[in-house]
């Protein structure tokens, strides 16, 4: 499977957000959303349930009318002129929305006539398409003759039948096996290699560790921190964390107290940062208490959200 899509190019600007708000009467679910995106860039929109994920990505991609901001991409605003905006992009919803009345084959056909691509143009577009994303051998089968990771595949074929240089990604692994999540996966980094910027939200701290060279991490609606996964994870928790399970309140906040640490409800005990100086005496206090549980580990960006929000990605 190898993905066809722009050409690679030396990396520049492909969609900018300028301070995007959207409110609903007074709730406001995104508040002042702003960044770039580059080409051949993944950039990672990260929160939990609600966090405004959707609601921006359907800003920019204009099927959601900011409250506040616009959306360039390229040389053109989303809101105005969203027909010539839209030709350049790809976009993969969380629900698959195929048309079951087609095969495979059509289901790429049909909306290829959408950027009036028709004809042998588009049934040679449909046919590479396919075979890149590994489903050549299905196109005459129907639809819901497909597995889960297959329609996410076609539909992924389907986004780039207009070879778009932005590509959205919402959720798009939801509900996947392992194999088929790490297949999808493969296919979302050939787009990064073929000079693609791709704009992915999810709530899978792997998916987003994996895939991401830069994430934006959102909560009810704001943009809290930003940086690369690495980046993220130095700066917010450190390398080590302790889980521990039967510990009282006041002795860890003491501890965290006396070794300068940060420390964070979580499960039925806590997570405690290990001060990256001085690891090792921490850790025999904490075994010292006599916990039910104590397990030390690397810290992940699932961490870092808990850290910063009180609340866990998953
Ligand atoms: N059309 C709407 N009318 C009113 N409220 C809405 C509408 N669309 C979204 N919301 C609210 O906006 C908030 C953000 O929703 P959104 O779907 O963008 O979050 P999300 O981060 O994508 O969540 P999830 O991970 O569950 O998909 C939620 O509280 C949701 O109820």
């Amino acid at each position: 499977m190898t993905l066809t899509t722009a050409q690679p190019q030396t990396q520049s600007v492909v969609l900018t957000a300028y301070d995007l708000w959207k409110s609903y009467g007074s709730n406001h679910v995104v508040q002042g959303v702003n960044f770039t995106l580059n080409s051949g860039e993944i950039l990672g929109l990260l929160g939990p349930n609600g966090a405004g994920k959707t609601t921006t990505v359907g800003m920019l991609y204009g099927a959601v009318i900011p409250s506040r901001g616009f959306v360039q991409l390229g040389q053109h605003q989303i809101q105005s002129q969203g027909r010539l905006a839209r030709s350049s992009m790809g976009i993969v919803t969380q629900d698959d929305n195929l048309d079951p009345d087609f095969s495979v084959f059509d289901n790429l056909i049909f909306f290829a006539h959408h950027y009036r691509i028709v004809g042998k143009t588009a049934r040679k577009r449909a046919g590479e398409l396919l075979a890149q994303v590994g489903l050549q051998d299905y196109a005459k089968h129907r639809v819901d003759e497909l597995s889960g990771g297959m329609k996410r595949r076609l539909v992924l074929a389907r986004a780039l039948i207009n070879q778009p240089q932005v590509v959205f990604l919402d959720e798009p692994t939801t509900g996947l096996d392992p194999h088929a999540r790490q297949d999808f996966w493969k296919l979302v980094s050939q787009l990064k290699q073929k000079g693609c910027g791709v704009l992915l939200t999810t709530h899978y701290m792997d998916e987003a560790q994996r895939l991401c060279d830069r994430l934006i991490l959102l909560q009810q609606g704001k943009m809290i921190d930003q940086g690369t996964p690495e980046e993220l994870i130095e700066r917010t928790v450190g390398t080590e964390v302790v889980e521990i399970e039967g510990i009282s309140a006041e002795i860890i906040q003491q501890l965290a107290h006396q070794y300068q640490t940060w420390y964070r409800s979580f499960g039925n005990g806590y997570l405690i940062g290990l001060p990256a100086d001085n690891p090792h005496s921490l850790w025999e206090c904490l075994d010292a208490t006599n916990p039910v549980s104590l397990t030390r580990r690397h810290t992940n960006l699932d961490d870092v959200f808990l850290h910063l929000t009180g609340m866990s990605l998953e």
